[in-house]
């Protein structure tokens, strides 16, 4: 589609400069030439169809801006938080920066939430339309490294607030003005909001400007436009506008003044083709929809109410309906021709009194051109200069109708003075006065076009050009006062637009970038700790398997070495300030065991404190190594475990808690405290004399018949000490002498004898004292063995106790002492490596999902800044075409 141009003095008559001598103004300016009606005509249709055309473009911008507007709307806040951009000359520019080319100027580009941020930038703004800023592209400028190191943004923006103004590079339609008056200290307040805050102001922002594009739009379609014809007292104002009507005295004249107030004539289609009058009293608010509002009275009264003396200038206008006639090809009507809707205003004539009021009201937006009457006559009267020459400052032409003009003999003399008057006047007018000023005989027209009167052959051609002109002048004033701001509002909305869209381009490629570096930092390191969770997970199971076995495999056997050791008699373990007691004699021979018992199981103790000692060194290695193993698995920056490792804690009663108890390690803490357990240290018989070993030892020496016998069998439960015990004693005590002397196989064939031998009467003679004296010298003999034998009973004692039995008495019996013990250790060794394990695990974990998270998004953050990047772009082209087709040339 082509875009719309404005009229130009080359395919148009209207508005070209022609001064009172030239050539053109001497044939335009009399009466009767036909080739300027017909010109008039053809220029009048010219500007029709170009305001058609270019009202058409109009719309078309403005509902596609709306579209663009809606768009930026939705797509701000749902996926993307549109930033608001703030540009200021950038204020010092380092010696040796590249230096912009025309129409680019360096600038210094913040955001509204971010002030701190200042980032350098290059605007361009294509040069013919600077002053517009029409169109406006945002590129990140070459870094300066010192400029960008040696200035604190900040700082500037506090300290030299003056120096922030307004100026081409701010926005005009979206701009955030908070309503706070001084748009500075505004721009101050915006600074402290959120980013979604000021997102959310530009939404408003968004939400005004749709409104105001469809106020537009209607605005721009509103086909209605009103001429106020004002003129001095008596000038011939009504006539003028009978004539325009081709009505007759439709509008009451007299040849003295008569209308004393405003009366606008409006097409009866408005008013379902009813002549009549509607008359307010000015105190509600006009709707014709609303019979409310005014009084409807026949069109017959309009004299008198035109007359009435009651009323003045001041009294609302009276709204006449009237139907369009005589209209043809030729001369549409000039109510109602297709493409606006006119209402013509009388207004009454101008005096003292009636000057202000008229000058108000020609100054209202509605009223699209004024036509001041001036009879030839009189030329301009005092209230009439005064009047052009302000609404000169209004409205820059003004439509001249010299009326009365049949009535001037000096014709050319006439039109030269009042020419020459309103170039004082109103210059611009004077002009363009081939098209602006007219010399007619408004009465003849009006008259001829009487109801008993045929039209066409009569009509002036001077009015005929009036008419043409006039509806030119119309449109093209309707160009300027209802598209015209539309177009500047669209111009400037999209200038808006494209530097929002510039701003955020620049940020969203920031960042993509940032997203893309991000990404490309984290992901391989994610990647990598995927690969490598299996090989940790396998070195953590390996870790914890090995220590715990390790501990368990050197505990149990420190255990058993230490019940060997125990059973015979000696210290489980070499311990300091530890030693078996000094024999007392026979008479302490219960202490002495019990006493004992104490070291011997005390020893043990120590053994257990050894063994836990070094299992505690093993899972110390061990952790160090699940350590090492986080090393290997662990990106850099994951803080480690802060964890320490207590090798005293392990081992430690759960009940007790480092604040309570002070951690003990080494011989101090004595694993179970067999020393203590009252099963274990309490004294038997046996622990002295273990008559029931020396009957199993006898008995192993005579060759059995079982040869299954358990270690259970083999080991004797401790006795009481029983009647039989004691009597048995002599003979416990002569077969120990005799099995350690001369074996007990010997001794037991030698009882053998020995029965056949008591059985002869001879030896029965002297076997009794024999006996006796052997009997004796047992005994004696174990009396004096007893400092060696007392602790290998209660060694051998302990030790098949413990060979079937934890040593505690809340552990299950049937568990060997050796595998409680390492089973203990283990578990508390796994305990530890197991804690060890999964710290790491979870730092692995919370590592792994942390950078999950980060690369995730990273990912939605560059999908974002691309789909935004592509976004804005697409603005960019929208814009474009927007300009296109509102004719907006850049
Ligand atoms: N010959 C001639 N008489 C005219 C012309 N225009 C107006 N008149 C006459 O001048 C007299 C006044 O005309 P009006 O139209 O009433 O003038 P007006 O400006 O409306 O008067 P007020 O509004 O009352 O000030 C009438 O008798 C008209 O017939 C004209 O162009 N030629």
């Amino acid at each position: 589609m082509q875009p719309f141009h404005p009229p130009t003095p080359q395919n148009h008559r209207l508005y070209t400069p022609a001064t009172p001598d030239s050539p053109s103004i001497e044939k335009e300016s009399h009466i009767g030439s036909e080739t300027n009606a017909r010109q008039a005509r053809e220029a009048a249709d010219g500007v029709v169809r170009e305001y058609e055309e270019k009202r058409d473009h109009l719309a078309k911008a403005i509902e596609s801006s709306v579209y663009l507007l809606s768009d930026l709307k939705n797509f701000n806040g749902d996926q993307w938080t549109v930033r608001y951009p703030h540009l200021r000359p950038t204020e010092s520019v380092e010696p040796g920066s590249p230096s912009p080319r025309p129409g680019m100027s360096r600038r210094t580009l913040t955001f509204a939430d971010e002030p701190s941020h200042p980032t350098e930038v290059v605007l361009s703004s294509t040069p013919t339309a600077r002053r517009a800023a029409l169109k406006r592209s945002l590129t990140l400028a070459p870094s300066t490294p010192a400029s960008s190191s040696s200035r604190s943004p900040a700082a500037s923006i506090v300290a030299e607030p003056s120096r922030v103004e307004e100026s081409e590079e701010d926005f005009s339609i979206l701009r955030l003005d908070l309503n706070m008056g001084a748009t500075r200290h505004a721009k101050a307040l915006i600074s402290h909001l959120e980013k979604s805050s000021i997102s959310a102001l530009l939404d408003n922002r968004i939400t005004a400007s749709l409104d105001h594009l469809t106020h537009l739009q209607k605005r721009i379609y509103d086909a209605h436009s009103r001429v106020l014809v004002t003129g001095d007292l008596n000038a011939g104002k009504s006539t003028l506008i009978n004539a325009l009507l081709r009505r007759n005295e439709v509008m009451p004249t007299d040849q003295q003044p008569l209308t004393t107030r405003f009366v606008e004539v409006v097409s009866a289609r408005e008013n379902e083709e009813k002549e009549e009058i509607h008359v307010m009293d000015g105190t509600e608010k006009y709707d014709p929809a609303d019979k409310s509002t005014y009084t409807a009275v026949d069109i017959s009264q309009l004299e008198e109410l035109v007359a009435d003396a009651e009323t003045d200038a001041s009294s609302p206008p009276l709204r006449v309906f009237l139907r369009d006639c005589a209209a043809n090809l030729n001369n549409p009507s000039i109510l109602h021709n297709g493409v606006v809707d006119i209402s013509l205003i009388d207004a009454p004539g101008l005096n003292r009194d009636s000057i202000k009021t008229t000058a108000n009201f020609a100054r209202q937006e509605e009223i699209d051109v004024v036509v001041f009457v001036v009879s030839a006559a009189n030329h301009f009267t005092l209230s009439a200069k005064e009047f052009i020459w302000q609404a000169g400052h209004e409205k820059a032409h003004l439509f001249i109708v010299v009326n009365r003009f049949d009535q001037i003999r000096d014709k050319a003399r006439c039109r030269r003075l009042v020419l020459e008057q309103i170039k004082q006047l109103s210059p611009s007018t004077y002009e363009d006065a081939a098209d602006l000023v007219h010399f007619v005989d408004s009465a003849k027209v009006a008259l001829g076009y009487g109801d008993d009167e045929p039209e066409g052959d009569e009509l002036d051609d001077a009015f005929s050009h009036l008419e043409h002109s006039l509806r030119s002048f119309v449109l093209v004033n309707r160009s300027k006062s209802k598209l015209g701001p539309a177009q500047n509002y669209v111009t400037h909305l999209l200038a808006d637009v494209e530097l929002l869209a510039a701003a955020n381009s620049l940020v969203a490629g920031k960042e993509r970038d940032a997203a893309r570096e991000e990404i490309a930092r984290v992901k391989p390191v994610l990647e990598k700790m995927k690969k490598g969770k299996e090989g940790l997970e396998e070195g953590l199971v390996g870790e914890e398997e090995t220590v715990t076995e390790q501990a368990m495999g050197r505990t149990k056997l420190g255990m058993e070495r230490a019940l060997d050791r125990v059973g015979r008699g000696e210290l489980a373990a070499p311990a300091p300030g530890l030693a078996l007691p000094s024999y007392p004699g026979l008479l302490g021979v219960w202490d002495y065991a019990g006493e004992v018992k104490r070291v011997l199981l005390a020893s043990l103790d120590f053994a257990i404190g050894l063994a836990e000692d070094d299992a505690r060194k093993l899972t110390a290695d061990g952790v160090d190594k699940v350590a090492k193993l986080g090393d290997t698995h662990l990106p850099a920056d994951v803080e480690r475990s802060n964890r320490r490792f207590n090798a005293a804690a392990m081992f430690t009663p759960r009940s007790t808690t480092s604040k309570n108890v002070r951690r003990q390690s080494g011989v101090a803490s004595l694993g179970l405290g067999l020393a203590n357990q009252a099963h274990l240290v309490e004294v038997n018989v046996s622990d002295i004399f273990d008559l029931q070993h020396h009957i199993f030892i006898a008995r192993s020496s005579i060759p059995s018949t079982s040869s299954s016998s358990t270690s259970k069998d083999l080991i004797p439960l401790s006795t009481e000490l029983t009647g039989f015990g004691a009597a048995s004693l002599a003979i416990g005590a002569f077969s120990m002498i005799s099995g350690q002397t001369v074996g007990l196989r010997t001794v037991i064939e030698g009882l053998i004898h020995f029965s056949d031998f008591v059985s002869n009467p001879s030896t029965r003679q002297w076997i009794g004292p024999v006996v006796g004296v052997v009997g004796v010298g047992a005994i004696a003999y174990v009396i004096y063995d007893l400092p060696r034998s007392i602790p290998r009973n209660v060694g051998r004692h302990i030790q098949s106790n413990l060979l079937i039995s934890s040593g505690s008495q809340a552990d299950d019996a049937s568990v060997p002492f050796a595998d409680a013990q390492s089973a203990r250790v283990g578990k508390e060794v796994r305990k530890v490596m197991r804690l060890a394990a999964w710290d790491l695990r979870e730092r692995f974990r919370a590592a792994v999902d942390a950078r999950g998270e980060v690369v995730k998004e990273s990912e939605a953050m560059e999908r974002r800044a691309i789909k935004a990047l592509k976004w804005f772009e697409e603005v960019d082209k929208r814009v474009e075409l927007i300009r296109e087709e509102v004719g907006i040339k850049v």
